[in-house]
């Protein structure tokens, strides 16, 4: 495994680069209850190169100099590589469990950026939509998410439809059946977790992040709704 430690990657006064931005964005993400107890987080990718936070920390807590670089793409796997760093932090840390799942937002729908919570609203629509998918139609928010996380947005009249997948107990598990549901669904802005939270991409970070608000608020009031015994879906 490389042993990068290049501090210019993640060193820089300019509070939009993605080293600085992470922190920020994890501290709101914290607040809004999306990212507590160390779950959850958020990649940023810049062309070439992908910024991820370490696993395992308070994520309201990172600093820039914990953020791991990584090449993207990867250098082709074989039996002798692993994952490949431009930079690592210098201390003992490991990158987010939640990479593999980041890069299927890379590989599949060429993504800038990917938000994971735990959302309480995404883990209580996943209870409540005990099926492959949530759906939602006729509110408002739908209008904030777009065809596939990346392509044009949608109607108010367009039913949202996110695919939801089983956990596992690890979370790099889920790597293979997120990629599938993506297959199935390709015109789905993210995936959900059952009893777990909900992985949204978007071009760039800002995308992901007003996606990942539109979706919450569509999960808190779907739940609501349901919950009320109003339908979810209109004809
Ligand atoms: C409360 S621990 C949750 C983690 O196992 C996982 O679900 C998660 O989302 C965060 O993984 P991490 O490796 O800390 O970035
Ligand atoms: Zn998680």
């Amino acid at each position: 495994m490389s042993q990068a430690t290049d501090d210019s990657l993640v060193i820089s006064s300019d509070p939009l680069h993605p080293a600085n931005l992470i922190p920020e964005l994890c501290r709101s993400f914290y607040n809004l209850g999306w990212v507590t107890g160390t779950g959850g987080g958020i990649c940023i990718r810049t062309g070439d190169k992908v910024f991820i936070a370490p696993s395992g920390v308070q994520k309201e807590r990172i600093e820039p100099s914990h953020i791991f670089v990584l090449p993207f793409p990867q250098p082709e796997p074989s039996p002798h590589t692993d994952r490949v760093f431009l930079r690592r932090p210098a201390l003992n840390l490991k990158e987010s469990a939640c990479t593999p799942l980041f890069w299927n937002s890379f590989d599949l729908r060429d993504a800038g950026s990917c938000i994971h919570t735990h959302s309480q609203h995404a883990v209580m629509a996943t209870l409540l939509w005990t099926g492959p998918v949530f759906t939602i139609s006729h509110q408002e928010m739908i209008k904030g998410v777009r065809v596939a996380g990346t392509g044009h947005a949608l109607s108010y009249l367009d039913t949202l439809v996110l695919p939801i997948i089983e956990n596992t107990p690890n979370e790099e598990d889920l790597k293979d059946s997120m990629a599938e549901a993506m297959t199935k669904y390709p015109d789905a802005a993210g995936v959900l977790v059952r009893r777990h939270g909900v992985y949204v991409w978007g071009t760039d970070w800002e995308k992901a992040k007003t996606q990942t608000e539109c979706l919450d608020y569509l999960f808190e009031i779907g739940v609501k709704m349901k919950l009320a015994g109003l339908p979810t879906v209109l004809n």
